[in-house]
């Protein structure tokens, strides 16, 4: 990472912005009529004042995901639907490597839901994807895909309740790396993950 390319005050204006897309798009979903109208009004005040009056805006933290320029020269935003600050999609999560060991933790709400209660199996299949990717990523020095990602879904896995995502590498063969892990929700395995990702053939 090296120069940023826009103001860390429209850094944090950018990210505030997409906190409330993400709680409009739950409010969308559990509020209707004058609750649902409350909440839009609050969130289009809260814009306003932003906009209008930078000191509106919490400024200690640094902004997660400002747009950087890569060493490479280009001009870069974190889109990831999983980590990027900057994209609503993105639910709020942390990540932390101890030893070979990536964890992720995160809460979803109702627009990640599929049955009632209980998340899209198809999200949790990205949160897999993404912390079994981190794992493998943490052991090379090249890029890697997915390549096959198998999901075994045990238990119901909660809205609403922190998740805790695990993913290691299981073994390295040449271009291919194996990584497993699961998602938890306390102490109780819900769905877990294996898969391969291999790294492109070296230009010849
Ligand atoms: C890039 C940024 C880096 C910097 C990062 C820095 C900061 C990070 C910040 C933010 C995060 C950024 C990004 C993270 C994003 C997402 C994370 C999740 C990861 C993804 O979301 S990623 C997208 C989905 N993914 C694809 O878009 C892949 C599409 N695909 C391909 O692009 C090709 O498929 C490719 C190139 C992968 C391989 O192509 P290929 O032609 O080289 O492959 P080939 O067929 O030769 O297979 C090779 C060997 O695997 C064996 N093999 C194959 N299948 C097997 C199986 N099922 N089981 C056992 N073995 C298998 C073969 O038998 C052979 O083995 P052997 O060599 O021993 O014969």
């Amino acid at each position: 990472m090296s120069d940023l390319v826009e103001s860390r005050a429209d850094s944090t204006l950018a990210e505030f912005t997409a906190d409330v897309c993400r709680r409009l798009a739950s409010g969308l979903l559990d509020r209707t009529g004058d609750d649902l109208r409350d909440l839009v009004a609050q969130e289009v005040d809260g814009l306003r004042a932003a906009l209008s009056d930078p000191s509106f805006l919490d400024t200690a933290d640094a902004p997660s995901d400002p747009p950087f320029v890569s060493p490479k020269g280009y001009t870069t935003i974190n889109t990831n639907p999983v980590t990027s600050r900057r994209n609503p999609l993105a639910p709020l999560v942390t990540i932390e490597h101890d030893g070979d060991v990536v964890e992720m933790t995160t809460t979803l709400s109702l627009p990640y839901q599929g049955p009632r209660g209980r998340v899209h199996g198809g999200y949790a299949a990205v949160l897999l994807d993404h912390v079994l990717w981190h794992a493998v990523r943490s052991r090379l020095d090249s890029v890697s895909f997915t390549r096959s990602l198998t999901i075994t879904y045990e238990q119901a896995l909660p809205i609403g309740t922190e998740l805790t995502m695990t993913g290691r590498v299981t073994e390295i063969d040449g271009r291919k790396t194996f990584a497993a892990g699961e998602i938890k929700a306390g102490d109780v395995v819900c769905v877990r993950g294996e898969g391969l990702w291999v790294s492109p053939r070296p230009r010849t």
